[in-house]
């Protein structure tokens, strides 16, 4: 589904990111690990397009991405959720969420999916709170609650458990799972009629349907990347250095690569 090859990228005179290939499969969830500094936020930002990269390509369903804009990376149905959440402090949690419909619009999406509020059940109760008024666990679900808006079929997410309490990191592990293999999802007993409930029905159809979004993470809690990631890519200055399944991350790569 995404595939990056042979990519480098600057910051200024620095070089960061060293002919780094990856592979992502659809349907798979990979975890990007490595210390701190080694470039894995560098990479993410390279795949939206938020920073220029000197050579190298990065392909989505075989097309070239190299060169495309941000707005036209989101329109293929790439989400993401940057580290730090970036939600808007000042507007409400409504508001944060029809931002995402910017995006969607093209796709035909003109309201916020019901199914993210099946997602995330506190979003609905906290619809006209302000932003900035949410917990940093309710943020980080709002953050990707609007990423969600655009029905990505590959979700991208930076460190979503920076500086949440545990059972809120637990909480977003699960809904990370649910999203990546479309199981658990159960669907509302409904009635006929029922507006809201057809919407979160054919939400979840649709979700079940795809199989499944795939999903590319930046994860430093080992316990969760094993949790909720079939798949990992361990960078080590600037370049990739392993990858495999998640059952063949070894002692010693976590010793070598991981461990501070
Ligand atoms: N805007 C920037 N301008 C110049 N150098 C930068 C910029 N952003 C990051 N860097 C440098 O690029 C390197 C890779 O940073 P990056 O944030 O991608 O690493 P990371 O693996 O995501 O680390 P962390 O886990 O701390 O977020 C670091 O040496 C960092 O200091």
């Amino acid at each position: 589904m995404l595939k990056i090859s042979g990519l480098n990228q600057y910051y200024g005179g620095s070089h960061t990111l060293w002919d780094v290939n990856l592979d992502l499969p659809a349907g798979s969830c990979l975890c990007l690990m490595g210390r701190n500094g080694v470039g894995k936020t560098t990479l993410l930002k390279s795949i939206m397009g938020l920073i220029a990269v000197r050579d190298g390509a990065i392909e989505y369903n075989g097309e070239a991405l190299t060169l495309a804009k941000p707005e036209h990376r989101a329109e293929l149905g790439i989400g993401f959720v940057p580290q730090g959440r970036e939600i808007f402090p000042l507007l409400t949690v409504e508001e944060n969420l029809k931002i995402g419909l910017r995006a969607a619009r093209k796709q035909g999406i003109k309201k916020v999916p019901e199914h993210i509020y099946e997602l995330f059940p506190v979003l609905k109760q906290m619809l006209k709170r302000r932003g900035g008024d949410l917990s940093g666990g309710q943020q980080q679900q709002l953050a990707i609650g609007r990423a969600l808006v655009l029905n990505p079929k590959l979700l991208i997410l930076d460190e979503p458990t920076e500086g949440i309490q545990p059972n809120i990191v637990s909480e977003i592990g699960d809904v990370i799972i649910r999203l990546n293999r479309a199981k658990g999802i159960t669907t509302p007993l409904l009635k006929q009629g029922d507006e809201a409930k057809d919407e979160v029905r054919e939400g979840i159809i649709k979700i079940k349907n795809e199989l499944g979004v795939t999903v590319l993470l930046v994860e430093q809690k080992l316990p969760f990347a094993r949790k909720v990631a079939d798949r990992f890519y361990i960078m080590d200055r600037g370049r990739g250095v392993a990858a495999g399944a998640m059952d063949e991350l070894s002692d010693d790569m976590v010793k070598r690569y991981l461990t501070v």
